[in-house]
């Protein structure tokens, strides 16, 4: 089995040393990639090409190839072939016929020859002799060399022929590894998943890093998007996945900060963690999801504060990206369906966040915070290489049961803050009500008389269900939520 595999334009138009580099890079990622589902493969640099060549001539195995080579950054378009010998131009075309000759039925059609290497016939030559003889011995429509309705494309390279049978599209951009590498800050969401692969697409190496605010639930979610974007578009590199502990900050944050400027607050905190952790893994950028106006807080002014905290460039591929195209952006790469999955959490993002941040307010904000507690959280990360995601992946997500009814025994437990329980307290009839806002649950859960069944409540039954998981997947087997 062959394929052969075409650069991406734009590395073809740039000067030969950087095409060169760029080439041999392309050549390494795909044998690295297809070598460990058939080892079999070879993969030879020719100037403007690749040649991609297996033994392995399983129908499974071709399948595995082509989904490999059509999720490889760098390439336009790649033509699976098939190659035999022949002896001279009348065995060309009767192999020829006896490959394409029925489905030229009632079809127009013309051949095209490139031919390499010395024979006694012109490429024309060969074009009209295996032409002429299909228009003869075939029930086709006759020859049309503009616009026919099939074309046979067929290589003479020296003794060997290549049949060309089809023409696979390719990703695009940049060969993984021709760019400099970057950390994408990754809540699991549609908008992160793309924004990163628009990153990997283009060459950069793109490590990930998320803030743990909702539990165990969503971290498992949040993995299962990273594990599958590397998997499928960049495991020709090695990535990490880091796991930044941020209920402490979050918990900061909801005691010492106004609610409108919570938001904000909270992106330049994680904006600071995840600067002081690029550095360390030495990359050049971080990636987010935001789109301008895409939630309400998304504003330039607000963008432009919360640049300012940081000197490393932030990069936010989907600026000017609709929704729905990222939606659909989303499906095509496979991560839509595990974010579908993971709901926007709730209760840390202020009820009405502000749109127009002024940096000195913000700044007063940040006086009253302990800003060592962002290096702490940091030095906590537990940073994972995300090949070991996949036995994680593979596990059971558990479920959670949602109760609108309370029997004996059961106790509602706001997991609010303080702030939204205050403004929006809770009135239920027959049933004792606790307050145990979210960020102290895991810490303060176990210290709860254990002999109740604890029904958890937040507003949007988000983050309640992922407290109800994260304490599940705890150990406790006490926990419901409650939906009214
Ligand atoms: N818990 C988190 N961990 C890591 N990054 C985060 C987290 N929450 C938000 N971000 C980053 O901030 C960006 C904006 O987040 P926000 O929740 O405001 O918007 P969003 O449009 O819902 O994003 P997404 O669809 O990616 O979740 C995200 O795209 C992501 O890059």
């Amino acid at each position: 089995m062959k394929f052969i595999v075409k650069l991406f334009p734009e590395i073809m138009m740039k000067s030969r040393p950087v095409r060169n580099r760029f080439s041999k890079i392309l050549q390494g990622n795909i044998r690295n990639v297809l070598t460990r589902h058939d080892e079999q493969v070879k993969v030879i640099l020719e100037w403007d090409k690749i040649i991609v060549r297996t033994e392995n001539e399983s129908a499974e195995n071709k399948a595995n190839l082509i989904l490999l080579l059509s999720s490889t950054p760098g390439i336009a378009h790649f033509l699976e072939v098939t190659e035999s010998v022949y002896t001279d131009l009348h065995d060309v075309y009767e192999q020829t016929l006896a490959m394409v000759g029925d489905s030229l039925d009632g079809k127009t059609f013309c051949v095209r020859i490139k031919r390499i290497g010395k024979h006694d016939f012109s490429s024309i030559d060969a074009e009209r002799y295996v032409g002429g003889g299909l228009n003869q011995h075939t029930d086709t429509l006759g020859v049309k060399l503009k616009g026919p309705e099939i074309t046979i494309n067929l290589e003479i390279n020296n003794e060997k022929l290549f049949f060309i049978d089809k023409k696979h599209p390719g990703l695009g951009g940049f060969p993984l590894g021709t760019q400099e590498s970057v950390l994408s800050l990754i809540s699991g969401g549609f908008d992160s998943g793309v924004s990163s692969y628009k990153l990997i697409k283009r060459g950069s190496r793109v490590h990930y890093c998320f803030f743990n605010l909702g539990g165990g639930a969503h971290e498992i979610g949040v993995k299962q998007v990273a594990y599958q974007l590397w998997n499928r578009f960049g495991s020709s590199h090695r990535v990490k996945f880091i796991s930044i502990p941020f209920e402490p900050v979050v918990a900061e944050i909801l005691e010492k900060v106004e609610n409108g400027q919570m938001g904000v607050v909270l992106k330049r905190m994680m904006m600071r963690a995840a600067t002081l952790m690029a550095e360390r893994l030495g990359v050049e950028a971080l990636i987010t999801g935001e789109a301008l106006g895409q939630v309400s807080s998304q504003t330039l002014r607000n963008l432009s504060v919360i640049d300012k905290v940081s000197d490393m460039l932030i990069l936010r591929p989907l600026i000017a990206t609709d929704k729905q195209d990222i939606v659909d952006c989303a499906r095509v790469i496979g991560t839509a369906e595990i974010s579908e999955t993971i709901p926007e959490y709730c209760g840390v993002i202020s009820q009405r966040p502000t749109v127009k941040a002024v940096m000195r307010k913000i700044e007063k904000q940040e006086e009253k915070f302990d800003l060592s507690l962002i290096e702490q959280v940091v030095n906590q990360a537990p940073t994972i290489d995300i090949r070991d995601i996949a036995k994680a992946v593979h596990k059971e997500i558990l479920e959670v049961e949602s109760v609108s009814q309370f029997a004996e025994n059961e106790i509602v437990l706001d997991i609010r803050s303080l702030d939204e329980a205050e403004e929006s307290p809770l009135d239920i009839e027959g049933v004792t009500i606790e307050h145990l806002p979210f960020f102290k649950l895991s810490n303060q859960f176990e210290t709860l008389p254990q002999d109740k069944i604890y029904l958890l409540y937040c507003a949007r039954g988000v983050m309640s269900k992922l407290q109800a998981l994260y304490l599940k997947e705890s150990g406790f087997d006490n926990v419901k939520v409650y939906r009214p």
